[in-house]
């Protein structure tokens, strides 16, 4: 969840203050546990607490705004993407409101999106670990060629092609969108079953993704299975047409960095093998949050 979160932060408004990133997150984390809870402003529920910590998200957002516009700081990030619209015609303007709204939304899309699959990733490469070590051949070839420490390149995320093919089976299986809605607009009729207007169809990606007619044998984790195209909508962890995913390249490049810096760092063990799944999450995600115990490759156990 910290490595999604302050990737986004990061990426979004230029945040890395490591004392701010921890109160956003308490915030954003409270405000993310309410969204699921019984809207009552009772003191000690969770929605109440969640209420609360949006106030003071806001709050730390709207100081962040004020510095942006006196001109005391204007990197180049989302947020400063937005304020540039100030210059614009008052109708393609974003307000203060809009601005808010367009982080926060940001945000509590893509960090436990991301953070589960990265969660799934982790376990599905300890269950594979041929995949594992194929896996890390890629990456340690890549940093071999590259000083200690050095950011990746664009080079560098190219050639780590199986690394993507194990971040795309990843996605397959894991379904973190288990499903996603859409209203038909008019009458239609979809191979032969009529939706009238106003029905709500929800897109079950899970069933497309485990369907074995499109991938055969669909339980197994083989990122190689993705050396071949798909079929047109046979893959939508990130759903299709307008509504698609705005943090796709966020996502999919978070978990590639993550897995690369895992595999060419360390072995692991999972040190909880229960499989029962986070109850209040509306997220799938493995209720232990998957621990692991990393043993460095060049040390000892960390
Ligand atoms: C593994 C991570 C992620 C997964 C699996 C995922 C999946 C999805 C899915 C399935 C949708 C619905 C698409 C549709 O209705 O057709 C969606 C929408 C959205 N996602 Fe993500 N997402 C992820 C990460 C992110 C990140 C990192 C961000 C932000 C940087 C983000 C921002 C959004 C937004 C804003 C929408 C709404 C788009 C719209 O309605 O126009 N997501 N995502």
């Amino acid at each position: 969840m910290k490595v999604a979160f302050d990737a986004m932060c990061d990426m979004l408004m230029s945040v890395i203050d490591a004392s701010l990133l921890e109160q956003l997150e308490r915030d954003v984390t409270a405000i993310s546990d309410a969204m699921l809870s019984f809207p009552v402003m009772i003191p000690g529920t969770r929605y109440y607490q969640g209420m609360k910590a949006r106030k003071k998200l806001m709050k730390n957002l709207k100081a962040m705004i004020k510095r942006r516009r006196n001109r005391k700081e204007s990197p180049e990030d989302f947020l400063q993407s937005m304020l540039d619209r100030d210059s614009y015609p008052p109708n393609e303007k974003l307000d203060d409101e809009e601005i808010l709204d367009n982080l926060l939304t940001l945000i509590v899309a893509g960090q436990s999106t991301t953070a589960s699959a990265i969660m799934w990733c982790v376990k599905f490469l300890d269950e594979n670990k041929e995949v594992q070590n194929r896996l890390r051949e890629e990456q340690l070839s890549i940093m071999r060629n590259k000083p200690k420490e050095a950011l990746f390149s664009h080079e560098d995320l190219k050639n780590m092609s199986y690394g993507s093919k194990v971040v795309k089976e990843t996605l397959r299986m894991s379904n973190v969108l288990l499903w996603y809605p859409r209203v038909a607009l008019d009458d239609c009729t979809i191979e032969g079953f009529e939706i009238k207007k106003g029905w709500h169809v929800n897109v079950d990606a899970t069933h497309i993704h485990y369907n074995p007619a499109i991938y055969k044998d669909p339980l197994s984790f083989n990122p190689s299975r993705f050396d071949e195209m798909q079929k047109p909508y046979s893959y939508i962890p990130f759903g299709s047409g307008p509504r698609t995913c705005l943090g796709i390249n966020m996502a999919k490049l978070t978990m590639l960095v993550f897995i690369s810096r895992l595999t060419s760092g360390y072995t692991w063990t999972v040190d909880d093998q229960d499989l029962s799944l986070e109850k209040k999450a509306h997220i799938p995600r493995l209720r232990s949050g998957c621990p692991i115990t990393l043993k460095s490759l060049n040390s000892g156990n960390i």
